[in-house]
């Protein structure tokens, strides 16, 4: 049985309230078992709030997981009855990434199977004194990846990302026929290994309108996308584009044609996935040596402590981080970017 390891994100946000619920509504799995890295007392508060009859119980790894209780390595103990909802402070900056920390070294001990986090403020990070633009950067480097991509999965959509967080007006400077390559291979081999796609179908978005248009709009499609479509077809991969990006994800969501698409930036593919896929949705790292998953939204401040947080993201995000340790450990093989 896989162990999972959720780590509770920004104690002031919504990360201890999906937590909670997700335990209160979880059907058991005899698949996997989770636990969370967090604290013991904000989640004890919640289940106050929520009323929750299920209650944190503290846990180590190497020991028994407990039935009927919410399993918590407890990592912080923050004054939990003055922690304001809506409100991080450098404290809980520092405790949200205590969580995360001890999440990988747990998993590359083999003490867990994955990570599934919730949501950090990625501007408390900053103001905590880490330099990562979020989750996807801090794991890259505590796992020492240096290939690693963002994908939001979905049923009907998935698509991964060349740019990340970055301003709009870099993005095109930050694109390379290095850069999509390299994004293409990193999708075509977690589609295979991770998802269990023995075929899969890529197509690449343009960034221009019409995808450029006989460079009528732009030529990033002529000089660096296109170039690194046909090498990726000379490796063998099944991909094609670059296509307008105004239709390519009506087609790939409403006829099933792809399985995944390469997005240029962020909100070129966010904004699809989140109309298709906001409260179902899973952020997947691809390219790290541990399988890490996490709930596609954020701290929600505006609304945390209010209890109407929705955990099926967070539901979604630990079967898959499930079920792609599950693969990788069919294909005996941890860590399938090696080579
Ligand atoms: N994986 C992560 O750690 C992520 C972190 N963030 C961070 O979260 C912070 C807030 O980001 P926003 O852009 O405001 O996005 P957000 O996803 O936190 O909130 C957007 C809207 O969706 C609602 N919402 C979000 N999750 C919900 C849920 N589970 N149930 C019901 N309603 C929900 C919120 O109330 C808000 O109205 C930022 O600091 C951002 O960087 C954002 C996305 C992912
Ligand atoms: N918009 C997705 C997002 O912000 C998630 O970032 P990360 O924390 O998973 O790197």
């Amino acid at each position: 049985m896989n162990i999972i390891g959720i780590t509770m994100g920004c104690p002031a946000g919504i990360g201890p309230e999906i937590i909670v619920r997700y335990f209160k509504q979880r059907t058991p799995d005899s698949r996997f078992t989770p636990i969370v890295l967090g604290d013991p007392g904000i989640l004890q508060r919640c289940c106050n709030e929520l009323e929750c009859s299920l209650l944190p119980s503290l846990w180590q790894p190497g020991l028994d997981i407990p039935e009927r209780a919410i399993p918590v390595l407890s990592l912080s103990q923050l004054p939990s009855d003055t922690l304001e909802w809506g409100k991080p402070t450098l404290n809980t900056a520092k405790a949200m990434v205590s969580y995360i920390e001890k999440g990988v070294e747990l998993v590359q001990n083999s003490q867990l199977d994955a990570i599934c986090t919730c949501p950090i403020s990625k501007d408390a990070l900053q103001n905590a004194g880490y330099t990562y633009p979020g989750h996807t950067e801090m794991l890259a480097d505590l796992t020492r990846s240096p290939r690693y991509a963002m994908m939001m999965a979905g049923k009907r959509l998935k698509v991964t990302l060349v740019t990340i967080h970055c301003a709009l007006k870099e993005v095109t400077a930050l694109l390379s026929i290095h850069a999509v390559l390299k994004l293409i291979r990193i999708t075509n081999l977690s589609l295979k290994n991770d998802f269990g796609i023995a075929s899969p179908r890529i197509a690449v978005a343009g960034v221009n309108p019409h995808a450029g248009e006989n460079r009528l709009f732009g030529d990033e499609e002529d000089l660096l996308i296109h170039p690194a479509i046909l090498q990726a077809r000379e490796e063998g991969i099944d991909v094609s584009g670059p296509f307008p990006p105004d239709t390519i994800f009506f087609t790939a969501a409403e006829y099933g044609t792809y399985d995944t698409i390469i997005c240029m930036y962020h909100d070129q593919g966010l904004i699809p996935f989140k109309l298709l896929h906001f409260h179902d949705g899973v952020n997947v790292t691809l390219g790290l040596s541990i399988v890490r998953t996490s709930v596609d939204h954020g701290t929600a401040y505006d609304i945390a402590g209010k209890g109407i947080a929705r955990c099926d993201s967070l539901t979604e995000a630990v079967q898959l981080a499930s079920e792609i340790s599950s693969n990788r450990k069919k294909r005996l093989c941890n860590n399938i970017y090696e080579t």
